[in-house]
């Protein structure tokens, strides 16, 4: 049984795939009418094949633009477009009234975020989330960003206003050379990758963008007399630039050597290379001298009891990770001030600002064959901004229902939880051990860790083990991919000591600058018993990242993936795997996903309302027919109100001639009730008006209605008309119609003329047993 089962639904998942290649390959089939989409939500069926054909098409035919959802993918041409960013087009999209509705655009990101800013009554704050892999072209479109916002936000009636914006947008712009010089390298994969993250904000008031806060920053070429101050000849190799058309840097190009010693068999040695001279050089930049440099490189001093302290050598290998670590150290604290100058020069006070929109610059989702703890990091991160983006859009599709009055049910969509979990969740998370690791100072071992980390981890579906590689490792199991990440140097990493001889050193620095920011660093605690409290990378990361994702959450977001359609970055040209990966890695299917399980969802809603709308319509057409009804009721009332009036004048006529000839009871008189004498039986008819319907009610219709001779005797007595007189004709020649006619002869005569009623179903009657009386034909008098 269990074997069919599985054979069933074995096959019929087989056929799923069949149709799902079939609608695949029908859809690839329109090839000319590929590049049109401008949304890829309206690609059906969403497949990464489908969106990256789509992609492709339309980057061939050079639009670099298209919405999915509510994001925007923007292809790298790696080349400049002709007037694809000049100042006409800026212009078009700022005054458009509808700018969505023009081509997708980095300028609609841009426009809708200025109008949300500036237009409401209560203005929100905005984000911009710039994301994607190293030269896709983030840097590019922050740069647009903020051109666009410099130069519309010009009123342009006044001279003072447009210097002002002129020397803000100067301000704005020309920070980025500073920034890109200090923080951007030349990489395999971008010739000026940024190596930070950037959170920029545009704070504004309500006409002009004021400032630019920004998280980062250095410095580029130098003149020829810095060239000397610094001693950088350029026909000098430094081993941390391997292009020395940039920034040469001493410290770098400090290398070790082992060697034999009598006394310490393995006592390293620095090796300073006389003929080039970094070592001193370095020295001399930092102020320090030289020999204290050496020895702070090359000794690590461990403390033997309360006073003692003892002088080790270190290893080649631990030399250069203590020469590493002063420059980062000194570049740390360099960035951090110049960032600080930048700020500083540019921010207004907060009294004159009220609104920002941020742009974040963010490095995308990385994997590479080795991973450490960088890439746990960067992807973690890329988590965050996943779940930020998925909760940010269902909540605003949810509220937008809500808005609308529309009953709706919650999307399923991939929930990434458990794996941000698996990397900060505490006490058992990734992060958390890794800390615990680096409090206990103890050399770390990669295989120990990573059984701690199976112990405790292994419930969580998002991490697996691979018990045969040979480097301990663990696998995670992101939203955009799998990644593995080796254990093995990531403790170290995470610690990130910085041995407090460095600091001592840089401490006594002549330069003034470098002494500043070492003066209240302090590698004790303040009772000078031993190293102050370990900040590790992860937790630092973490904080930054929370504040980031605070100030996120506070915004309302707009999300631009870069995309770069070639590893080589060569022009206009196109890879399907290049890109393919890159669709994975950043979710943009995961995106249309999203947006494509809101729209079901506004089908069902709009199915719903279709559903609310016909039950409207139903009652709007009973509503109708019972008015149609309560009209027919109004105008037989009326008419018969018209015949009473009528017939009541008449029959006072015929009741003061009938007085003459007392014919029936005079005690039976009163009116509506009389007794034929002429009768076997008497009738009794009640109210004259209902013995007039009787008797001219179809014989069909009326259960209780006298017909034929009767009917007439009937219509006689209720009429008060003397049967034997000769006065009157009755006509009842159409007996099944009712009283043809009623001639009083020869004084004057009553015309009573029946006629079926226009009403509809006013002949009929809903039952026999019921016993009532329907059918009411309208009688019209005619006087003649
Ligand atoms: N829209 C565009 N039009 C023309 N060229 C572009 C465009 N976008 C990017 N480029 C080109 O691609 C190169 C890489 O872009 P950019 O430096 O912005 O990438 P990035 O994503 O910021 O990379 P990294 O993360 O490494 O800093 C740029 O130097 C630029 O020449």
């Amino acid at each position: 049984q269990a074997n069919g089962a599985q054979q069933t639904a074995q096959s019929s998942c087989q056929s799923l795939d069949a149709s799902l290649e079939e609608e695949v390959k029908a859809f690839l089939i329109n090839e000319d009418e590929l590049h049109t989409y401008d949304d890829l939500t309206k690609v059906s069926p969403v497949t990464p094949s489908t969106v990256l054909k789509c992609l492709q098409a339309r980057y061939s035919a050079k639009v670099f633009y298209t919405h999915a959802g509510c994001t925007l993918v923007a292809l790298n041409p790696f080349q400049p477009i002709p007037h694809l960013y000049s100042l006409d087009v800026m212009k078009e999209y700022h005054c458009a009234p509808q700018p969505q509705e023009f081509k997708p655009h980095i300028f609609i990101v841009a426009e809708e975020a200025y109008r949300n800013v500036q237009g409401q009554v209560e203005p929100t704050n905005q984000s911009l989330v710039v994301s994607g892999e190293s030269g896709a072209g983030k840097t590019w479109t922050s740069r647009c960003l903020m051109k666009y916002y410099a130069t519309i936000a010009a009123p342009s009636s006044s001279q003072k206003c447009q210097d002002t914006v002129e020397r803000i947008e100067r301000r704005v712009l020309d920070s980025n050379p500073i920034m890109e010089a200090f923080g951007n390298a030349s990489t395999l994969r971008n010739n000026n990758s940024s190596r930070f993250g950037k959170y920029i904000q545009l704070q504004l008031d309500r006409c002009v963008p004021f400032m630019l806060l920004s998280e980062n920053s250095m410095m580029k070429g130098a003149t020829e007399e810095q060239r000397l101050e610094w001693k950088m000849q350029c026909d000098r190799q430094f081993n941390w630039l391997p292009n020395s058309r940039f920034l040469n840097f001493h410290m770098g190009s400090c290398d070790f050597s082992e060697m034999e010693n009598v006394i310490l068999p393995r006592l390293v040695t620095l090796h300073v290379f006389p003929q080039t001279g970094f070592l001193q050089n370095t020295a001399d930049l930092l102020g320090v001298p030289s020999e204290e440099l050496e020895a702070c490189l090359r000794l690590r001093s461990l403390r033997a009891g309360k006073q003692s302290v003892v002088l080790k050598p270190c290893s080649q290998a631990e030399c250069s990770v203590r020469r590493d670590c002063l420059a980062k150290l000194i570049y740390a604290h360099v960035f951090d001030w110049l960032v600080a100058c930048i700020n500083k020069s540019m921010c207004a006070d907060t009294s004159r600002w009220c609104n920002f929109i941020g742009l974040l610059d963010v490095y995308g989702f990385e994997c590479f064959t080795s991973n450490n703890l960088e890439q746990l990091c960067i992807n973690y991160a890329n988590e965050k901004l996943q779940q930020h983006f998925v909760a940010h859009y269902l909540k605003a599709q949810q509220e937008d229902y809500v808005s609308e009055g529309l009953a709706w049910s919650f999307i399923q969509y991939q929930d990434n939880q458990s794996c941000l979990d698996l990397i900060e969740g505490s006490p058992a998370g990734v992060f958390s051990l890794l800390n615990e690791e680096c409090r206990l100072n103890r050399p770390s071992d990669a295989k120990q860790f990573r059984m701690r980390l199976e112990k405790e981890l292994s419930s969580n579906a998002c991490v697996s083990w691979d018990k045969f590689s040979r480097q301990p490792d663990f696998t995670v199991l992101h939203y955009a991919g799998k990644v593995s990440y080796q254990i093995e140097g990531m403790m170290e990493k995470n610690k990130d000591p910085v041995p407090p001889e460095l600091v001592h050193l840089l401490q006594q620095s002549q330069d003034s600058l470098l002494q500043s920011f070492f003066t209240e660093h302090s590698t004790e605690d303040s009772s000078g018993r031993g190293p102050s409290k370990v900040v590790t990378v992860v937790s630092k990361f973490k904080n930054s990242l929370e504040s980031l994702m605070k100030i996120l959450h506070s915004t309302t977001p707009h999300y631009t993936r870069c995309i770069k359609p070639n590893p080589d970055c060569r022009p206009l040209t196109f890879k399907k795997e290049e890109v393919i990966n890159q669709l994975e890695a950043c979710g943009i299917v995961e995106t249309i996903n999203i947006s494509a399980a809101g729209f079901p969802i506004r089908v069902h809603l709009h199915s719903a309302a279709i559903y609310i709308f016909i039950s409207a319509v139903r009652l709007w057409l009973v509503r109708r027919e019972v008015l149609r009804w309560r009209r027919a009721a109004t105008v037989i009332q009326r008419c018969w109100r018209k015949w009473k009036s009528l017939a009541e004048t008449e029959l006072d006529d015929v009741a003061n001639i009938e007085a003459e000839t007392p014919v029936y009871d005079p005690t039976l008189r009163e009116r509506g009730s009389v007794q034929l004498s002429t009768c076997q039986e008497p009738v009794m008819v009640r109210s004259w008006p209902l013995g007039l319907a009787l008797a001219s009610a179809p014989t069909i219709t009326v259960a209780v209605t006298a017909c034929g001779f009767q009917k007439v005797v009937s219509l006689m007595t209720c009429l008060k008309l003397s049967f034997r007189s000769t006065d009157y004709k009755v006509e009842t020649n159409q007996f099944d119609q009712g009283v043809a006619s009623i001639r009083a002869q020869p004084q004057e005569s009553i015309k009573l003329h029946l006629q079926r009623s226009p009403l509809l179903y006013a002949d009929m009657y809903p039952g026999r047993k019921t016993g009532g009386i329907t059918g009411f034909n309208q009688i019209l008098l005619e006087k003649t």
